[in-house]
């Protein structure tokens, strides 16, 4: 194989989101089947351990396209010529933790990865940030990377936009592959707005063909948006290989484009497009092509659409203020 090898990070490597997305990276599912990769895998020292191991089963796999794995738990290292960065692992909720205290020990992650993105990774760098809070995650990460275009951070809102193709393809009774021009607006939370105005089946308007605004708001919306919490409910655990699935997917559609007369939805920093206060990172309809993506331009937002997007971006903006005032951007 000829090919450069294409240096992918992977941070919270030892993490369930990592066991589940490791082995797919490495199989060449995130890039093409024809592109070489080579894994950093970044973990906290107490987890170096459970990281080797890992790498040991990925070793075991014989993947032809692996050409190399370093576990390290600096930063400046897992990022040393970085083309692509997968933001996994994050510090998560426990009982008694305030809002403000789970961004400020998240700032603690985000904010020296984001540096270390701007001192060593490569020019061409792509950052996913899939560990939450993840649109803010990924706002403080690039506040941090000043020398990095702002647009090359991303936050994950396909598994959301997953979620959505799924719950609308069984109330409309088609397939996925049917649904084309789903949009996720907002923020991974469960304010997020799952939007099927612009979206088709089969063709068909799909809220035409769902004709039933109750069940859009009573039961779609609130299904995808809280579907993470439905998740942990379920498994006692939160979601991880659908979780995995969604970056494998995010990253293999900016790098290798959106199908003609598709789009799909990614967290990315918004240019005051469909009146989002610029610079926070929000959930937006986008194409992509050759590795950049763009926002769908001239779509006509409703009053349904409009106040759900507005209470989204709401969120965002207190969150982009919190870490503002923690002085973590
Ligand atoms: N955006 C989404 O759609 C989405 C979906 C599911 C989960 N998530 C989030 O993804 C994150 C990871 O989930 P998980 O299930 O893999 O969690 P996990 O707890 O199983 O794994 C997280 C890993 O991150 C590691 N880690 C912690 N701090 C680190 C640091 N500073 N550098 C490197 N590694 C570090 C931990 O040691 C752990 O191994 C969580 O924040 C979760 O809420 C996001
Ligand atoms: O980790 C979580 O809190 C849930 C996760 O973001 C999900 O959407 O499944």
């Amino acid at each position: 194989m000829t090919r450069t090898p294409v240096n992918v990070t992977v941070t919270g490597a030892a993490g369930q989101i990592g066991y589940a997305l490791l082995f797919r990276i490495a199989s060449g599912q995130l890039l093409g089947a024809d592109v070489p990769v080579k894994l950093r895998l970044l973990e906290i020292t107490p987890a170096l351990k459970a990281a080797e191991g890992t790498a040991m089963e990925l070793d075991d796999c014989a993947f032809p396209l692996l050409q190399g794995i370093e576990i390290t738990d600096d930063p400046n290292v897992a990022f040393d010529g970085a083309n692509v960065a997968l933001l996994v692992g994050a510090r998560p909720r426990t009982k008694g933790m305030e809002r403000g205290d789970l961004l400020e020990a998240n700032g603690g992650i985000f904010k020296p990865q984001g540096k270390a993105i701007n001192d060593h990774a490569a020019d061409d760098i792509k950052v996913l940030v899939v560990g939450n809070p993840a649109n803010t995650n990924a706002l403080i990460a690039q506040a941090a990377a000043p020398d990095v275009p702002a647009e090359r951070f991303t936050a994950m809102t396909r598994l959301d936009h997953n979620r959505a193709l799924t719950q609308l393809a069984k109330k409309t009774g088609s397939t996925v592959a049917d649904i084309k021009r789903l949009t996720i607006w907002g923020n991974h939370s469960a304010t997020q707005y799952p939007d099927i105005f612009h979206a088709t089946v089969a063709g068909k308007n799909a809220a035409e063909v769902v004709g039933d605004e109750k069940w859009l708001a009573e039961d779609f919306i609130p299904t995808v948006a809280k579907r993470g919490a439905a998740i942990i409910e379920a498994r006692g655990a939160s979601s991880a290989a659908s979780a995995a699935n969604a970056a494998i997917d995010h990253v293999h559609t900016w790098v290798n484009g959106t199908a003609e007369g598709d789009w799909t939805s990614m967290g990315i920093p918004s240019d005051g497009s469909y009146g989002v206060p610029e610079g926070i990172i929000s959930s937006f309809p986008v194409t992509t092509k050759d590795g950049k993506y763009e926002i769908v331009q001239g779509l006509e937002i409703n009053d349904f659409s409009r106040a759900r997007i507005d209470a989204s971006v709401k969120e965002l903006s207190e969150e982009r203020e919190a870490v503002r005032g923690l002085g973590l951007i």
